[in-house]
């Protein structure tokens, strides 16, 4: 008899595999980092095979762990860093180049060039995004220009695209060429709406369309892996991007709920129900899961460094060795410092979704210090939720049933430093609520797979089972409140100039 789901959750940095009970608590877990490889300044590459073992390697540990078999899985799901774009040989399996990172920007001057010819309105029309480098279609096409013969090679059918579900769905089941809604939704080749691939926007990109994979509902059959990689077949019955999974999760099953996941970057999404909200703040409108043929939509606010920061505090400039010291050394900051860091290492995303400028700090003095770069990093994700927010309010405004108090629910790796969460209400003005289960990402897309082979309930019941660990209230005047973001917006602005 199974016991448990298996999540993997193929993110950014790291991969971890899950196995959640049958009261989706958290039953084992492990975790394996992978090198990021940045060739030129905007550009991120990782590893196929990095993803691959990587992936492999955990669910073996999590499984080994506990003394778990393949039989005591009733289903695995799949989570994925979303937009990172692979192509490889259809016969060999054979990438043939590494995986362009949704971080990466070297498509930025293709886009303008889109751009600049009046074709963002009818993109966005179909596809609710914005013409931008940090989406899959300009990578791919980007790579069938760049590699020698790849554009003649997927004209012929021989190459096949995906995202990081796809690829993984590949090699987990010997050539299924498949991915759910939420990921193809975030292509820029599919039409939202129609819940198609759009041969306009194919051909616009250059995307010859047979390199595409199959779109189905985010819970359903992905078939089942390969006998020989955990000792027998084990059913893949959930596929979500990441932040859909966390969406799920974090059981925002009714319209107006918002969750914020805070892992390399930081995206707040909004469930807006069956209908897609078309932003007036260039915030995205996506799909948040698709259910029985049955779309739900959402609206997203996409920031492209969150915990990137602290990862630089840490790798780039070695003012701390973990993670976990930042929200001391912040703490410690001299309050009388107004230093803003405008963390635009790849550009900045929503709203100003600026590909081309690049990271400032501000209000440096003589006694500015790594305190203060701490406490300067991880105010800048709270600073850029609250933009986030505030244009997410605006669109939504014309649509919620009623003034309600917003709260947010939060997760993602980030969401341990208590002092970046006092901060984040403080700064909202809005009560921050961190659940139970942090791994809400691997949650959803276990819950997905858990529903599907019917090992757990409909979303109603699960919606019944979040818990709050802690919710942090906000604290700061209102004075206070204003001055430090009129100071961030000054900073903001100064840099966009
Ligand atoms: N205690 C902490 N304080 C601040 N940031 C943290 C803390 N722990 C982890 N992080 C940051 O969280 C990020 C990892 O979160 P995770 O959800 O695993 O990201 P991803 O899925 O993008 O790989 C890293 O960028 C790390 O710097
Ligand atoms: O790896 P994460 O958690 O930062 O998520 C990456 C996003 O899916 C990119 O859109």
């Amino acid at each position: 008899m199974a016991r448990y789901t298996l999540a993997i959750d193929q993110g950014t940095t790291s991969t971890r595999a899950i196995l959640f009970d049958d009261h989706m608590h958290v039953a084992g877990i492990a975790q394996q980092e992978f090198a990021q490889h940045y060739p030129a300044s905007g550009w991120v590459e990782h590893e196929p095979d990095d993803l691959w073992e990587t992936s492999v390697a955990t669910v073996r540990r999590a499984m080994k762990e506990k003394g778990v078999g393949p039989g005591d899985i009733a289903a695995i799901g799949i989570t994925n860093q979303r937009e990172t774009a692979l192509v490889w040989d259809r016969r060999t399996g054979e990438p043939i180049h590494r995986a362009i990172v949704w971080q990466d920007r070297r498509t930025a001057a293709f886009c303008s060039k889109l751009k600049g010819e009046g074709h963002e309105a009818a993109i966005t029309a179909k596809t609710g995004l914005l013409l931008d480098p940090y989406f899959s279609a300009s990578k791919i096409g980007w790579m069938l220009d760049q590699v020698k013969g790849a554009r003649a090679r997927a004209e012929r059918g021989e190459l096949a695209f995906g995202t990081v579900d796809t690829y993984l769905l590949w090699r987990l089941t010997g050539g299924l060429h498949v991915t759910d809604a939420t990921n193809a939704a975030r292509t820029l080749l599919y039409d939202i709406h129609a819940n198609r691939w759009d041969e306009d926007l194919c051909a616009l990109f250059g995307v010859p369309p047979r390199m595409l994979p199959e779109v189905r509902d985010s819970a359903g059959d992905f078939g089942e892996t390969q006998a020989e990689l955990f000792g027998a077949p084990i059913k893949i019955r959930g596929v979500a991007g990441d932040q859909q999974g966390a969406t799920i999760g974090q059981a925002c099953f009714t319209p107006g709920m918002v969750k914020s996941t805070y892992g390399t970057g930081c995206f707040a999404v909004l469930n807006t129900g069956e209908t897609p909200i078309a932003s007036k703040s260039k915030l995205l409108t996506t799909i948040a899961y698709r259910l029985n043929g049955k779309t739900t939509y959402a609206l997203e606010g996409s920031i492209f460094v969150a915990g990137a920061a602290v990862q630089w505090l840490r790798d780039g400039i070695g003012i701390i060795e973990e993670a976990s010291q930042s929200g001391t050394m912040a703490e410690g900051a001299d309050p009388t410092q107004d230093v803003y860091l405008v963390p635009a290492f790849v550009g900045l995303g929503a709203p100003h979704w600026n590909p081309d400028v690049r990271g400032a700090l501000f209000g440096l003095t003589r006694n500015t210090g790594p305190r203060e770069l701490a406490r300067a990093a991880l105010e800048s994700v709270c600073y850029q939720t609250a933009d986030l927010l505030e244009a997410m309010q605006a669109d939504w405004a014309a649509h919620a049933p009623k003034d309600g108090e917003t709260v947010l629910r939060v997760d993602g790796g980030m969401v341990a430093s208590d002092w970046t969460m006092q901060r984040l209400a403080d700064l909202l003005a809005a009560p921050v609520d961190r659940p139970e289960v942090k791994e809400t990402t691997a949650l959803g897309s276990a819950y997905l797979a858990g529903m599907d082979v019917g090992f757990y309930p409909p979303p109603e019941q699960f919606a019944d089972r979040w818990r709050l660990e802690r919710r942090f209230e906000p604290s700061m005047s209102a004075g206070e409140r204003e001055r430090k973001l009129a100071g961030w917006k000054d900073a903001v602005r100064k840099l966009l100039a």
